[in-house]
């Protein structure tokens, strides 16, 4: 473990990661955190608060570029131990250490632009009738230290470096992170790949620590701590609605920003499915086993208008499905839970399956399921929208487009919905936009959620259940505001202002100045 700068060897039940296309135990293992250590990291975190919140942007915006320079320096024993913990392949995890060190870098950008700290100064007007205005100077700042949980289903991006880390870094707040115990190897590479960014820059040590813990105690010790200020999740929503749980009860309530489930409904249109339904029905198969079907991202609803060209999605889908390989899973655990889920569809009056992959051959491997039912059985029963985690669909046929609606109505938070449409559909979509909007953190025409780009303008949330809270995002720029408080600063002098917030602008920032954007 890392505490503040300090390995620590752990003093409770010991981890050890399994190899899911073996099923063997890796070594070496790594001992849990007893309750005095998160005490101890969480304590160093505060105490690095001061300091770090208040580092220049340059400086900050350094340290998040030494994170990703060192996280490249450990080099391919990085990607091997990945990809024995979580048996993903090498293409996947180059690509994603990739994206982690991208969206290191690009938070890096956000601090240097300054824009994160939406500098607003309203100047006072003395002599306005018939009272005067104060001068008021607006600032973000970091809200304090931040409970991450390291993700099983992105070792690398949605993990101990990742999406949550570098926003939570960029803002101002020292992080403590619990790792996910499929993958401690690899969070233990990066979290010396971290240390090391840490005592290069000259930061705080106690800006991050790094726990492990078998159980529910450790990650529920860490969002109790009185000095985590918000928390960072991504995971299930059973472990996602705990953590809130926790969060609320306390004696100071904090923020949980939780990503949880969601089955990202694919909607097809007529003048889709006429024009191109086989390959509409090929992509669909090529997105929902991607990575085994290990995204919160995955299709895993698909609402189709009934009608001839539904037969075309369906023959590319089953080509898709039917003609690929089975693949291997994260963890027992997840392989377990898809295994139970499926069946339970299977087994579902009025649910069948329409086709389905390869038999598995090794232990946690599992292959793609799509079933269908109808709309008016979809809409009877909740349980038909729970989330299979993993390469699993469920095609909903729909008499019409006012059916169609009232399914989308009747849906639960998601992160995405996808409309495949053509021009001749465009009435429809217009008439369901309104409904996706409230439904969904982003709206996707011709393509599926899976993918998605780390930029400025992305949106990876959405109503509950998707997130805990749908104002937000945890992935791209805005990712950052999560971890962020305005203040406000009412004629305070000049010497006692924030650098930020003086006359003159010595940051040079663009901040509003009575309500209009300048450099002045
Ligand atoms: N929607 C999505 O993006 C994802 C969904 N999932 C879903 O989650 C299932 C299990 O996968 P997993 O990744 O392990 O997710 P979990 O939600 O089970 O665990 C994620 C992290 O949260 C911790 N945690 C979970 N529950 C609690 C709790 N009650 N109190 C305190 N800490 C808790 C876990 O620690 P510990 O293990 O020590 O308890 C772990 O570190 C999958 O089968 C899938 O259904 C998984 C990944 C992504
Ligand atoms: O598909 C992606 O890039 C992100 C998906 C995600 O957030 C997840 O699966 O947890």
């Amino acid at each position: 473990m890392l505490i503040g700068g300090h390995a620590v060897r752990g003093s409770a039940a010991m981890i050890h990661a399994v190899d899911p296309a073996t099923g063997e135990r890796l070594e070496p293992g790594f001992p849990g955190a007893t309750p005095t250590d998160v005490g101890q990291a969480c304590a160093l975190a505060w105490a690095a608060f001061p300091a770090y919140r208040e580092t220049g942007l340059e400086q900050r915006a350094a340290f998040l570029e030494t994170i990703a320079d060192e996280i490249v320096a450990l080099g391919d024993a990085l990607i091997e131990r990945a990809m024995r913990e979580s048996g993903l392949p090498r293409p996947r995890l180059e690509g994603e250490r990739g994206r982690t060190c991208g969206q290191l870098r690009l938070f890096a950008d956000v601090v240097r632009a300054g824009h994160f700290l939406d500098a607003r100064i309203d100047p006072a007007m003395p002599d306005r009738q018939p009272l005067p205005r104060v001068d008021l100077r607006l600032r973000n700042i970091a809200i304090g230290p931040v409970a991450v949980f390291g993700a099983s289903n992105f070792p690398l991006a949605f993990s101990v470096a990742g999406g949550d880390t570098a926003s939570a870094l960029a803002a101002g707040c020292p992080v403590v992170v619990k790792a996910h115990n499929a993958h401690p190897g690899t969070s233990a590479m990066i979290a010396s790949a971290v240390r090391a960014a840490v005592a290069r820059s000259g930061m705080p040590e106690g800006v991050f620590s790094m726990l492990y813990g078998a159980g529910n105690e450790i990650g529920t010790g860490l969002v109790a701590d009185a000095h985590i200020k918000a928390v960072g999740f991504t995971g299930s929503r059973s472990g996602g609605l705990a953590l809130m749980k926790v969060a609320a009860e306390r004696r100071e309530p904090i923020p949980v920003y939780a990503e949880m489930s969601s089955i990202n409904p694919v909607i097809l249109l007529p003048g889709a499915l006429a024009a191109r339904g086989e390959a509409i029905g090929q992509g669909f198969a090529a997105a929902l086993q991607l990575g085994a079907g290990q995204f919160c991202t995955n299709p895993g609803l698909v609402l189709a208008i009934e009608g001839p060209d539904v037969a075309a999605f369906v023959k590319g889908a089953t080509e898709g499905i039917e003609g690929a390989s089975p693949q291997t899973m994260l963890t027992p655990g997840i392989h377990a839970a898809y295994e139970q889920g499926v069946a339970s569809f299977a087994g579902h009056d009025g649910v069948s399956t329409v086709a389905r992959g390869a038999e598995a051959t090794g232990r946690y491997q599992a292959s793609a399921r799509l079933f269908a039912t109808d709309g008016d059985r979809f809409l009877r029963d909740h349980a038909l929208q729970a989330e299979i985690f993993g390469s699993a669909s469920l095609l909903v046929r729909v008499k019409d487009a006012a059916a169609l609606a009232n399914v989308l109505e009747a849906l639960e938070g998601q992160l995405t919905v996808s409309v495949h449409m053509e021009d001749s559909d465009r009435e429809t979509v217009a008439q369901l936009l309104p409904t996706m909007e409230i439904k969904a953190g982003r709206l996707l025409v011709n393509g599926f959620g899976t993918g998605v780009e780390v930029s400025h303008a992305m949106v990876h949330g959405g109503p509950y259940p998707a997130t805990s809270d749908g104002r937000t995002t945890s992935v791209g720029t805005l990712a950052i505001r999560r971890f962020l408080r305005p203040v406000c600063y009412q004629d305070m002098p000049q010497p006692l202002l924030p650098d930020a917030l003086r006359d003159g602008n010595p940051l040079h920032l663009w901040r509003m100045t009575d309500g209009a954007l300048s450099r002045d």
